[in-house]
């Protein structure tokens, strides 16, 4: 595969998406030919598998994970694979990672089933680079008020300390895997953080020769 493979991480109305959009433009401005897409999602089987997890009444804890988990293999043998075969770079909008913070560590099934279940999906595809943008809660929620004037998903409506615990799981995974994360300061305008996220490119943009 000689694409990019760049995954957005980060709990609930930090920026993430804003984000994405804006690096896909950049990048598509330089003449590299990207494409961007999210999880769950990014095919029809896995934006069907979306709506039942986030628009229903939810499920328990293993059924969830293994949701998660087929909604992924899905977008990565016809979406993401097929993308990185053809030599462009691929922007996801949260991937494995949201199953290790949430479900693997916040929903406490833990990381070797989260991982496991990733390798029999997706024979374990990991990301080139993932930024984990940070924002403190109470600016999250501002933000998340703002845009959805209080309404939120199945999964965003679970409490304060289950948000919590997924914030502290994603620190976790930035902290044992300073190789592949780059932590991303997701406060100050969309300007100033796209900046952040150029920078934290920049070396997989220079090999590539563009920029
Ligand atoms: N730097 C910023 N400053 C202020 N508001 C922002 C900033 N970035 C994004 N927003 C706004 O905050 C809201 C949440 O942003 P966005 O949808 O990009 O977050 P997200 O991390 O993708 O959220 P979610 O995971 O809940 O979908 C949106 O209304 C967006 O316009
Ligand atoms: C991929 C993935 C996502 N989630 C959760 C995280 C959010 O609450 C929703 C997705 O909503 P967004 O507005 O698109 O961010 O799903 C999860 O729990 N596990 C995952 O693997």
């Amino acid at each position: 595969m000689s694409g990019r493979f760049i995954t957005f991480e980060g709990g609930e109305g930090v920026g993430k998406s804003t984000q994405a959009k804006l690096l896909v433009a950049a990048l598509q401005e330089q003449g590299i030919s990207c494409t961007l897409t999210r999880e769950p999602g990014g095919t029809e089987g896995a934006e069907a598998i979306r709506n039942l997890l986030l628009d229903g009444d939810g499920f328990g804890a293993r059924a969830e994970a293994l949701l998660f988990a087929a909604a992924r293999a899905d977008h990565v043998d016809r979406l993401i694979r097929p993308a990185l075969e053809r030599g462009e770079w691929v922007v996801c909008d949260r991937f494995l990672d949201s199953s290790r913070a949430y479900q693997g560590g916040a929903g406490d099934l833990g990381d070797e089933a989260v991982l496991r279940l990733h390798e029999i999906g997706s024979a374990g595809l990991l990301p080139d680079r993932t930024l984990l943008f940070t924002l403190p809660s109470a600016e999250a929620e501002a933000r998340l008020d703002a845009r959805d004037g209080g309404i939120s998903d199945a999964i965003g409506s679970r409490g304060r300390d289950y948000h919590a615990a997924v914030a502290s799981n994603f620190a976790r995974l930035a902290d044992e895997d300073s190789t592949r994360f780059a932590t991303i300061d997701a406060s100050g305008t969309p300007g100033e953080v796209h900046a952040r996220v150029l920078a934290a490119l920049k070396d997989l943009i220079e090999a590539d020769g563009v920029c």
